[in-house]
């Protein structure tokens, strides 16, 4: 029988891209509401009362009020937006993390869907931390770019409209929404200086930590520290050479993530960089991998 799947938010663009990979499947089906209902409470409770799984496309004050709205059914709930992603009682939802994190989302009723710029970040510091290469009080810096789907259907019309910049640099007060993710999940005591920028391209995402090579930090024990941790993850590679230049759209459309070590050992300074797409392991890809996992079907079904 086919699972029966609420997206709340289907014609944001997360919504809108979970949708497109689970609207073929013959093992789901999608509950949808009348869109001109879409923020009725109303209409959303009895959605939700027909779902198997719910799986949130909403901002944060919205997600949480969907939450309270399902809080008696048995509807098992994926969050993509940010209100979640560090709350005890919610399976976090990266499953190549460690080696829990695939069998704490399996049994989840409430998982959240990590952020795009954290999926990154986390990549690269957590296994770096778990190996004792990264202190979790050192000082880290955290440079990346997104594509502009990334600030939803508000960045999207700027830029579709014609008025937007060519490249802007943002969150520079160091208060951006992504700091308590990046420092739970990576395992960082101190709060590293990100520095975010949106380019002219939709969608898209390369982020990077720039690293000296001190202590026990060469490029082959980051190299080395990275592989181990991803071997065997469909989703996430270490190592293949991108050349001189990083492409932050390289992976669009995918489900992918990759993470490659490039500097020079003689002045010592190197960088970890990690490209994806932020609407696919940024968001609906990894929430459809986490959809699948919680079913307990091939990790990678319409992906
Ligand atoms: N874009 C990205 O790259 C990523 C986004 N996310 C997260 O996903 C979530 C959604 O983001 P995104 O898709 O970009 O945002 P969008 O602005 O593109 O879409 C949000 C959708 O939510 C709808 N909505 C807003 N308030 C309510 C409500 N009270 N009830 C029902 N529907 C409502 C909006 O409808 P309407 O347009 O009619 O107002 C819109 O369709 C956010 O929390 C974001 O942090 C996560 C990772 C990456
Ligand atoms: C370009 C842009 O504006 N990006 C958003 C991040 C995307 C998003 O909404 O956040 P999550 O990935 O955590 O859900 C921002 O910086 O706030």
């Amino acid at each position: 029988m086919a699972h029966s799947v609420f997206i709340d938010g289907e014609a944001g663009t997360t919504g809108l891209q979970i949708r497109e990979r689970l609207e073929t499947r013959d093992d789901i089906r999608l509950v949808q509401i009348d869109p001109a209902r879409r923020k009725d409470a109303d209409a959303r409770r009895a959605a939700f009362e027909q779902a198997d799984v719910a799986i949130l496309c909403l901002p944060d004050d919205a997600a949480r009020e969907a939450v309270a709205l399902a809080q008696d059914l048995d509807t098992r709930i994926i969050d993509a937006s940010t209100a979640y992603r560090t709350h005890p009682d919610w399976a976090y939802g990266f499953p190549e993390l460690n080696a829990d994190a695939r069998g704490r989302i399996a049994g989840a009723r409430r998982v959240s869907n990590p952020g795009c710029y954290p999926t990154g970040a986390i990549a690269i510091l957590a296994p770096l931390v778990a190996a004792g290469l990264v202190a979790p009080d050192e000082g880290v810096t955290i440079n990346a770019v997104s594509g502009y789907s990334g600030g939803g259907k508000a960045l999207i019309a700027e830029y579709e409209g014609g008025g937007a910049p060519a490249h802007f640099l943002y969150g520079l007060n160091q208060r951006h929404k992504h700091y308590p993710e990046i420092m739970a999940h990576a395992g960082l005591t101190r709060q590293p200086i990100f520095a975010p920028a949106v380019g002219n391209f939709a969608q898209g995402m390369a982020v990077q930590v720039p690293l000296f090579l001190t202590g026990g930090r060469t490029l082959a024990t980051l190299a080395e520290a990275l592989s181990d941790h991803y071997a065997g993850q469909r989703f996430i590679q270490v190592g293949d050479d991108p050349g001189a230049r990083i492409v932050p759209t390289d992976l669009n459309g995918t489900n992918r993530l990759r993470i490659t070590v490039q500097g020079d050992a003689q002045n010592g300074c190197a960088t970890v960089v990690v490209v994806l797409d932020n609407l696919g392991k940024g968001a609906s890809g990894a929430a459809v991998q986490n959809l699948n996992i919680m079913l307990g079907v091939d990790e990678g079904l319409g992906l």
